[in-house]
């Protein structure tokens, strides 16, 4: 963050800093003045002491999930930090995270009014806007209930279980041929960039009912740019905590709303098409259903509408948007650690060759006999941490926590990586081992520590799309696993430096893979 806003500062002519100095001052010194009373028998919340105007941005710098984790250990679970002007409680440890995010949900679900959220589906994002609670409460109950009944429709035939096993199972044997055939043609691919189509397809399946080629132009256009998306959007923008910046050039900002935009007009397009031949006896995915909400809803004298159409719609933009770049980075590091831990991905192959054999496609069904799988992708969530604070939290009211006080309308960062990394937690956090999550004869999964992992946030703002997610990384991993063998690129070493974003990614680099034949080890 830090990094972000110097840079910035810099590009200013010495008038243009002057004022905005004497400005920035004056208002630093009328918040100072407007600072709000701590109600009897609470505390301040303890922290760094803020310079003016920068706030805390300078001992942030490049790594927030790993200073903020040392500032924990420093101030305890819930402290206070500045950034630019804009206060942020930081939150971290298992107990105080569930207290705020379980028990004392309601104080901790709004979002706060950060600049560069706006230009998220043109503000009408789900995850992003600061709806009001009644009227994001409605839209979250409709996100739900579309996922869950496009995701459990039946399969067009009997082969697979439900719509989405059929189109997983289908992407992931294309991915393996496509896999195969770049190694062929070129000797090497870029993992990120060919699981990214492949995820992608599944949920254009499950919200447009179509796919693309992993050729398609348009969807790589912006696919491949979520890195931008991510680093913005988790790094927050230096405009959302230094207000005046927000009128000053900026490329980083240029760049966010750029993808921003042409993600918009790919997905109004076919929300547009949709509207042109929708047809209520013939519901084809969550984009119709949504236009069949508001369609009812207008046929209904008693209804009582609080959520514009718009609003409906766009929910489509959310689990399109959510639902190709986490499971795609996700995927990707999992080939990374198969490839820096080459006994751990032989095991997993030989379990999957044990359990489901190599004379058929692994399915849902086949998870639960798998617990060195499951207990891979459970590593590979902490492990990794690639969301490594939730999305921004806001608190909706007065509040305390641990006995100190957070006024209303206070930005709250919610320090995942912190509770999987954190020794009173887990032992050796930093050592990648499925053991941990194993019972001592490695035939099942140990649940109490299964559940110790943050990935999915969790209360009322929980990941919504988190059962579809988990079901995508392990298909699609035992897919992979049964087919090819991963290695580097022989004389490029294994870079596994995760490059800070709102979804952490390992550098683009280049992997190997091999088909694996029946009957060869
Ligand atoms: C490995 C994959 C995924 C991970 C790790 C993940 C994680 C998260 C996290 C940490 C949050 C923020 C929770 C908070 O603010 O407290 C979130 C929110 C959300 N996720 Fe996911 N997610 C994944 C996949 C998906 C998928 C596949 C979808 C939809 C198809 C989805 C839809 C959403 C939505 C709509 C929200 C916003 C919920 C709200 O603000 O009420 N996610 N996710």
């Amino acid at each position: 963050m830090a990094l972000m806003i110097l840079p910035i500062l810099g590009s200013i002519s010495v008038s243009e800093g002057l004022v905005a100095m004497v400005t920035l001052c004056v208002f630093y010194l009328l918040m100072r003045f407007m600072h709000k009373d701590i109600p009897e028998g609470l505390q301040r919340l303890p922290g760094p002491k803020p310079l003016p105007i920068l706030g805390n941005v300078l001992e942030i710098r490049r790594n927030p999930h790993l200073t903020l984790t040392a500032m924990s250990e420093r101030y305890g679970p819930v402290f206070q930090i500045q950034i630019g002007m804009r206060p942020v409680v930081v939150l971290s440890g298992n107990d105080s995270v569930r207290q705020a995010l379980i028990k004392q949900g309601e104080d901790f679900a709004g979002r706060p009014d950060l600049y560069s959220f706006r230009f998220i589906s043109n503000g009408k994002s789900l995850a992003f806007s600061t709806d009001q609670a009644g009227v994001w409460r409605t839209r979250r109950k409709l996100a739900l209930s579309a996922l869950r009944s496009f995701a459990n429709v039946e399969s067009s035939t009997s082969e697979y279980s439900c719509k989405l096993e059929e189109h997983i199972c289908k992407e992931g044997d294309y991915l393996v041929q496509q896999l195969s055939s770049v190694m062929e043609v070129s000797g090497s691919f870029d993992p990120f960039r060919h699981i990214v189509v492949s995820v992608a397809n599944v949920i254009c399946g499950m919200c447009f009912d179509r796919r693309y080629s992993h050729d398609d132009q348009e969807l790589l256009s912006f696919v491949n740019l979520s890195d931008e998306f991510g680093k913005v959007a988790g790094n927050g923008n230096p405009a959302d905590f230094i207000p005046f910046l927000r009128f000053l050039p900026s490329q980083s900002m240029k760049t966010f709303q750029d993808i921003n935009k042409r993600f918009n007009v790919f997905v109004e397009r076919i929300v547009r098409e949709h509207y042109r031949s929708y047809d209520k006896n013939n519901i084809r995915d969550i984009t119709d259903s949504l236009i069949d909400h508001c369609e009812e809803r207008k046929l209904d004298e008693n209804s009582n509408v609080q959520v514009s159409d718009e609003k409906v719609v766009t929910i489509v933009n959310d689990l399109f948007g959510a639902g190709f770049d986490t499971i795609s980075t996700a995927l990707s590091w999992a080939v990374m650690y198969l490839v820096a831990y080459p006994e751990i991905q032989e095991q997993l192959h030989q379990e999957l060759k044990d359990k489901v054999g190599l004379d058929r496609s692994p399915r849902l069904s086949d998870k639960s006999n798998l617990p060195l799988l499951e207990a891979f992708i459970l590593e590979l969530f902490r492990h990794s941490s690639f969301l490594p604070f939730t999305i921004p939290h806001c608190t909706t009211k007065d509040t305390s926590l641990n006995g100190y006080f957070i006024p209303k309308d206070t930005c709250v960062f919610i320090n995942q990586w912190q509770i999987n990394h954190d020794p009173n937690l887990w032992k050796d956090p930093s050592s990648f081992s499925l053991e941990r999550f194993l019972t001592a004869d490695g035939t099942e999964l140990n649940k109490m520590e299964t559940e110790k992992v943050m990935a999915f946030g969790l209360g009322k703002r929980r990941c919504i799309g988190e059962v579809i997610a988990r079901s995508e990384v392990f298909l699609f991993l035992a897919i992979l696993l049964q087919k090819l063998r991963f290695y580097g690129k022989p004389g490029q070493p294994l870079d596994m430096t995760p490059e800070y974003g709102l979804t952490m990614k390992h550098k683009r680099c280049q992997l190997c893979a091999s088909v694996r034949v029946p009957g060869q080890p």
